[in-house]
């Protein structure tokens, strides 16, 4: 039997940098249809900010093993949407995560197939237990990075498509200074 190798790695709080992780950057471009108010976008688009970055550590995608990475999702809005990762399923569907909050504010709204969607605020301490064919989609609601680490079998993979196309079902906003998580305008079944 070959064994792989245990290791520890450093994972600095304030940053939510992990060390030697491989890191990915979001793009306000790279998300083009993503946020309902269009003409904000495309404003936006000129200085298209970094919405999120992602660190993580991967495995070989074989069933048993286990991934984790943080996510820092900057501040911010497209009209008054706040700044979201793309959100996405599981390739392989059934395949269940867990979230846990580090710094700043925010929350996640998840989605079965059929549209169902839920809204879980997280604050740093906050574990989020994402079950087996819920998309899954974070937000910040705040004024600060918001930064998470999150916990995932080393085969899930993404499945992005479906959101990309249809989007979730709700969309949060803000609304004279209250975040409201309210139905979307652009959601079809
Ligand atoms: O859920 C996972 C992994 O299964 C997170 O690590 C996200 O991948 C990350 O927060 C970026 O969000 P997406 O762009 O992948 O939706
Ligand atoms: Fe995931």
């Amino acid at each position: 039997m070959e064994y792989k190798e245990p290791f520890g790695v450093k994972l600095d709080f304030e940053s939510g940098i992990i060390e030697n992780a491989k890191k990915l950057v979001r793009k306000l471009s790279d998300m083009k249809g993503y946020y309902v108010d269009e003409e904000a976008y495309e404003k936006l688009l000129k200085e298209d900010p970094i919405i999120y970055e992602v660190y993580a550590v991967e495995q070989e995608e074989k069933d048993g093993d286990l991934n984790f990475a943080t996510t820092v999702l900057y501040p911010g809005k497209v009209g008054s949407e706040f700044f979201m990762t793309k959100g996405h399923y599981h390739s392989k569907a059934d395949r269940a995560e867990v979230y846990f909050a580090l710094k700043g504010k925010g929350g996640m709204l998840l989605q079965t197939p059929e549209g169902e969607a839920r809204w879980i605020p997280m604050e740093p301490g906050t574990i989020v237990y994402v079950p087996p064919y819920w998309a899954h989609r974070t937000i910040n609601t705040g004024d600060e990075p918001f930064i998470f680490l999150a916990l995932y079998p080393a085969d899930a993979g993404h499945d992005y498509g479906t959101i990309k196309e249809k989007g979730f079902s709700k969309i949060v906003v803000e609304e004279n200074g209250e975040v409201v998580v309210k139905d979307n305008p652009k959601w079809t079944e």
